[in-house]
């Protein structure tokens, strides 16, 4: 049975979920070394933000397929390091958007209305009504920087509360801000012309310390900022420097540049800050909600399925792994069987998508490709992780195609690979129930649905070739389960595909191409 770390808090929804198929040990607050010690033993890693997954750890886990982030930053993995192994890192892209949001909009409130210390003043037995007089946000400007899952929603609240909106965020189009109420602007516009600002970006060499001294100069000394997404997106010095200084009215920060917050100059500013200590995601629903979401794609990757968030699989969301999965299966067979047709090393790989397939997303066609043509060297070392790393560590250069035009079957897929012996393509389709056929070896028409062990000949169309190699084949004791002959003119070249109940023993390859007429001959395991 595999076994499952859990290495931060999660909730019980997703222990009850891994413990279908694994053993979990819950060990929370490991420092580094101890997880490096016992991490060898464990399958996969569940962690939140707690955990710093390292270089190191990821090495010292030589079994681990799976690494789950039950939130959405996964800032604290070495997400290349994970990469370079082969390791799936998982994450809840959507598990917590409700609960940061509202937590960004509860410290805005708490902000203009002095809330904690209000609430704290009170239980000391004060009555100060004078101290804590506050501002309203309805129709004052809210600065949102990131536009994403997080920052619309809290757009879309603040919009009902009446206050004017403004958001910086160079991915998302004019078209998607106005549809959220949103005015586009940039970002030093933005600083000076709100009165509330929340950031919802995640920590990048670009966004580390975007908000800095410079930027914090542009804001009113009446405006707020407001920090919820990640630690380190504002300088912490330059931020309490602001306060203290005047310069701006107040922040309220969850998110700190070292969690937990140590010796801090913010501690000591009064009620013009609020801390809290990373809450944002630490509702009862959004820690359901995560648990279930990544518990239940490590559950699926320890059983040999996809996970439908993995941060380190390029292109395959959701919803394209619904459509193309049974794609991915026949590109993945199509990939091994030209390997091992092209045999010695290949350098270059043409990945064609044909009819129907040729308005697909080509980038995860291309991977289940590789993952298939690499499979030879690095068995099950490859996954849908590793195989783009792994292709470009051996030079295999990879060219993509379409051809929307091709109308043999509605829609199929040809990989070509070109190698130190030589050219060679295959072609597959699905039919019927999505059953994978291949429908052409080098250039031959067959139709034949791909078995375990197979064997293709390349021979001159002659009567009388095909009860040789039956013969020969009998004589070694092998058991032919169907053949088919592919030609493109009577008694000129053709390919003949056999699908054998057993691997061919050694030797016999030398034999059949010594059959006359016979040119050459590839024993294949798919
Ligand atoms: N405090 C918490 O407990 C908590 C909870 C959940 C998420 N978060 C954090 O909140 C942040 C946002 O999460 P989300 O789910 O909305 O992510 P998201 O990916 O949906 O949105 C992020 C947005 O930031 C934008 N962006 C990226 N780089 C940018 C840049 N340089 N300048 C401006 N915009 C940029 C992107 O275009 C995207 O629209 C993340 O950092 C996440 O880790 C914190
Ligand atoms: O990125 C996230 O999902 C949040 O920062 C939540 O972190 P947590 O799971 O440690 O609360």
């Amino acid at each position: 049975m595999s076994k499952v770390l859990v290495s931060d808090p999660i909730d019980q929804a997703g222990i009850d979920i891994l413990s279908q198929v694994a053993t979990v040990d819950v060990n929370t607050g490991l420092k580094p070394a101890e997880l490096i010690e016992i991490i060898p033993q464990y399958d996969a890693l569940m962690i939140r933000s707690g955990t710093r997954v390292t270089q190191e750890i990821i090495e010292a886990g030589t079994q681990l397929k799976i690494i789950g982030r039950a939130g959405v930053g996964v800032d604290n993995v070495d997400v290349p390091a994970a990469t370079r192994r082969g390791i799936v890192v998982v994450n809840s892209p959507e598990g917590n958007t409700i609960a940061a949001a509202e937590h960004a909009l509860a410290m805005m409130l708490s902000l203009s209305r002095h809330i904690p210390d209000a609430n704290a003043s009170v239980k000391r037995g004060e009555w100060d009504r004078k101290t804590f007089v506050g501002a309203e946000v309805y129709k004052k400007t809210l600065g949102v920087v990131g536009l994403g899952k997080i920052g619309s929603h809290v757009a879309a609240v603040a919009k009902a509360m009446g206050m004017k909106l403004l958001a910086y965020d160079p991915f998302i189009s004019t078209e998607r801000a106005e549809q959220i109420g949103c005015q586009l602007v940039d970002l030093d516009l933005l600083m000076q012309q709100s009165d509330y600002i929340t950031l919802h970006i995640p920590k990048t060499p670009e966004t580390t310390h975007i908000i800095n001294a410079t930027t914090l100069a542009k804001m009113k000394p009446t405006a707020r900022i407001i920090n919820c997404a990640r630690g380190g997106i504002i300088d912490e010095v330059a931020l309490a420097a602001a306060i203290k200084e005047g310069k701006i009215a107040g922040a309220a920060l969850d998110v700190f540049e070292s969690e937990p917050l140590g010796e801090s100059e913010l501690r000591a500013i009064g009620k013009d800050i609020i801390l809290t200590p990373h809450l944002g995601a630490s509702t009862t629903e959004a820690q359901v909600n995560v648990a279930i979401d990544v518990a239940e794609q490590i559950r699926d990757v320890l059983l040999g399925l996809p996970a439908r968030s993995a941060v380190n699989i390029p292109g395959l969301g959701p919803d394209v792994l619904e459509e193309l999965k049974p794609y991915m299966e026949l590109a993945e067979t199509l990939g091994k069987l030209v390997g091992q047709l092209a045999g010695g090393r290949v350098e270059l790989l043409t990945v064609r998508l044909q009819g129907e397939l040729a308005t697909n997303k080509s980038q995860p066609l291309v991977i289940a490709s590789l993952k298939g043509l690499l499979y030879q060297a690095l068995r099950e070392r490859v996954n849908y992780v590793n195989a783009n790393i792994e292709a470009k560590e051996r030079g295999i250069r990879v060219i993509e195609t379409r051809d929307a035009s091709a109308r043999d079957y509605a829609g199929s897929l040809r990989l070509e690979a070109t190698g130190t012996l030589g050219t060679h393509s295959v072609t597959g389709a699905l039919l019927g129930d999505k059953e994978i056929h291949l429908t052409d070896v080098d250039g031959f028409p067959i139709n034949v649905p791909p078995s375990k062990y197979m064997l293709f000949t390349l021979h001159r169309d002659m009567p009388g070739i095909i009860g040789k190699l039956g013969s020969l084949l009998g004589s070694f004791n092998v058991n032919i389960a169907s053949m088919q002959v592919g030609r493109k003119i009577v008694r000129g070249d053709a390919v003949m595909a056999l699908s054998i109940d057993d691997p061919l023993p050694d030797g016999i390859l030398a034999e059949i191409t010594k059959v006359p007429g016979i040119r050459d001959a590839y024993t294949v395991t798919l």
